[in-house]
């Protein structure tokens, strides 16, 4: 029996957790310092065995994996290696920036504990094991960051290990990492939390604001509903990083600044014309449930029974639906649907069924 310690069993730990629980071989323990949230695991059968007890969750596991917030993962290296653990176990995190903590658990791992730091790239706005799903690392890259002097023989055992999430294991240099990860998922994240803010007190003298913030606002700030104090610790901890990056931002803002006071639509359009670009040539989507696939949106009447009605027209005609999302509902203005699908053939099939009755945008 391979037995796997989660550590902190929220959408990441919670996800890890749905990816073995249940299969033959795996025996799941979840830790959590907090009696309620050991009950809660229980009642909401994610782990087989929870509790708060440190010691009882690592004892002779196989893989140790750290999914608390980045700025307890050190402490939470330094405890376990002090424990008596299964001699070749191997301990891993998911924390979303990688430099100090590869650093740190590699000047206190001991003999026959391996360290192996890790980072999956698939996640949500979301928090909370409620939020947790087996498919959300389905396709996604999963980042190892193996320090100097890690057997292969043990990075390769624990790719072989994630193979039940689903998710493309890949190997990069922890500080590349910090300073990849830091351009393309912790600058977004404060720029849609400052766009958000500077919105938000915009507002306060005029909601039309928020009433005609459309498409275009929601698209670029779901990530600003992101759980605070996860945010603070990765932020705080990727700061040398970040402070770089936002002089760079300031850099483009600035190029924009020059171009909107000269009026110069040419230098504008040509912006525009290099992200997109840049945009189109993205991997495909790529990820699981939480998020969309290939999406189709449907203009519809804010009627009841209507969510039901495209339910089922989907299904009578066999179109499996992926997820499905009320992004505008009013009661004086149609709603939006977002459906979404896991491959373009039944996306475009179902744009053409509901095209008949509905007004459809891909
Ligand atoms: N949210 C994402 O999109 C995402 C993606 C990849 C990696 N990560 C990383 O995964 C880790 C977990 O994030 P998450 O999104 O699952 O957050 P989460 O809030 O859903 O889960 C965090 C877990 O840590 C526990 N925890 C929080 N404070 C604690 C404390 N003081 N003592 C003990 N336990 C505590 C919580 O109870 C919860 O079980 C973080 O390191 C984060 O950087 C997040
Ligand atoms: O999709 C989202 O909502 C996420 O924020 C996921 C996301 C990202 O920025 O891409 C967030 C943090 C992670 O460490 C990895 C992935």
């Amino acid at each position: 029996m391979t037995k796997i310690a989660i550590f902190g069993v929220g959408l990441i730990g919670g996800s890890l957790a749905l990816c073995y629980k249940g299969k033959p071989g795996y025996t799941v323990v979840g830790h959590s310092p907090n009696p309620k949230s050991v009950e809660k695991l229980l009642k909401r059968g994610v782990v087989d065995i929870a509790t708060t007890s440190m010691a009882e969750a690592a004892q002779d596991a196989d893989y140790l994996f750290l999914c608390v917030p980045v700025g307890m993962l050190e402490d939470y290296v330094k405890q376990l290696v002090e424990l008596p653990l299964k001699p070749g176990c191997i301990i891993t995190d998911v924390g979303s920036t990688k430099a100090s903590v590869t650093e740190s658990a590699a000047a206190v791992v001991r003999e026959g504990v391996y360290f192996i730091g890790g980072h999956p790239m698939a996640g949500s706005e979301r928090h909370g094991v409620e939020a947790a799903s087996s498919h959300l690392f389905e396709n996604a890259f999963y980042v190892l960051t193996p320090a100097e002097g890690t057997p292969e023989l043990e990075v390769d055992r624990l790719t072989a290990f994630l193979s039940e999430t689903k998710a493309q294991v890949v190997r990069v240099d922890a500080r590349e990492h910090d300073e990849i990860v830091g351009a393309i998922s912790h600058l977004p994240h404060i720029i849609a939390v400052a766009l958000v803010n500077q919105v938000r007190v915009y507002n306060e003298t005029n909601p039309l604001y928020q009433n005609l913030a459309a498409g275009g606002f929601r698209d670029i700030t779901r990530i600003a509903a992101s759980e605070p104090s996860i945010w603070r610790d990765i932020l705080v901890n990727n700061r040398e990083v970040l402070l770089k990056l936002l002089q760079d931002w300031n850099g483009e803002i600035a190029r924009f600044i020059q171009l909107i006071e000269q009026s110069d639509g040419e230098g504008i359009a040509e912006q525009f014309r290099l992200s997109g670009e840049f945009r189109g040539k993205l991997p495909e989507r790529r990820k699981g449930m939480l998020t969309s696939l290939y999406d189709i949106y449907v203009d519809v009447p804010d009627h009841p029974g209507i969510i039901g009605s495209i339910a089922t027209l989907l299904g009578n005609a066999r179109i499996n639906l992926s997820n499905l999302q009320i992004i505008e509902s009013r009661e004086d203005v149609p709603g939006i649907l977002r459906l979404s699908f896991r491959n373009q053939e039944e996306a475009d099939r179902a744009s053409e069924l509901l095209g008949e009755q509905y007004a459809v945008h891909v």
